[in-house]
């Protein structure tokens, strides 16, 4: 199975679909061009107010390459997954006025054409982890997909590429610690992600996925 959205990395995209007209800021649709970076090679600056996510990320990506945090309040718009990542990023490469490493997490319901996506953190905060399973009450497909898509800039003006990663699981009544956001909601093969210790939560996650792309693209940059 593709770790990709529908639309993001199809080698033929279809130019009527919202996504598509995105494509071109993926990773594997060829484009380093605009984002060759000039300063260390083995850093990032992950722009982000989420603890939780920053120490993910970390786990994930140091040693190898080294991970640096402003915790920003960045204006999230409202789109598509891809459209909320690239203006996120944008934002943060010009309030930073440097290079930028943002994500933005999406939970998506397959019964209900992917709500609440992009607005997951909202709904969560209103009605929490059983109003989110109630919102499925009337619906066999218990489904979702938890959606992480980083955004990465060289710096103001610099075009944001992407890096997308999906976990498909399903929504349950609350299993394990609350200490990160839907964790507890969200199963995998039989374990809520908040069930999970941390290293096998990292193995499969979404975010890890997307990292993968992300680490593949900057072992091409160093060597190229
Ligand atoms: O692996 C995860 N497991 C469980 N919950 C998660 C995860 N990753 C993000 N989340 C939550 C946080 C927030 O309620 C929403 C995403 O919203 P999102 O805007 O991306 O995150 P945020 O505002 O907390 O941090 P940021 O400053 O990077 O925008 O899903
Ligand atoms: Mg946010």
């Amino acid at each position: 199975m593709s770790n990709d959205l529908s639309h993001s990395s199809t080698s033929q995209p279809d130019p009527v679909t919202h996504t598509n007209s995105f494509s071109s800021h993926f990773h594997s649709q060829g484009l380093p061009q605009t984002a060759k970076m000039t300063e260390a090679r083995h850093q990032v600056n992950f722009i982000t107010g989420n603890a939780n996510k920053l120490s993910e990320v970390k786990a994930i990506l140091e040693p190898a390459i080294s991970v640096t945090n402003q915790s920003l309040d960045l204006v999230e718009i409202q789109g598509t997954l891809e459209e909320v990542t690239i203006d996120k990023c944008r934002r943060a490469a010009e309030l930073v006025g440097g290079p930028v490493l943002v994500e933005d997490t999406c939970l998506c319901f397959d019964a209900l054409q992917d709500l609440p996506g992009p607005y997951i953190k909202w709904f969560l905060g209103s009605i929490g982890h059983e109003g989110l399973n109630n919102m499925l009450l009337a619906y066999k497909d218990k489904g979702a997909k938890a959606v992480c898509t980083f955004g990465y800039s060289a710096g103001p003006g610099h075009e944001p590429i992407l890096f997308q990663g999906i976990t498909h699981g399903k929504i349950v009544p609350a299993r394990g610690p609350s200490n990160f956001g839907w964790d507890p909601i969200f199963e995998y093969e039989g374990k809520t992600y908040a069930e999970m210790d941390k290293a096998e939560k990292n193995k499969i996650s979404h975010r890890s996925r997307a990292l993968a792309k992300l680490q593949e693209w900057f072992a091409k940059e160093m060597t190229a």
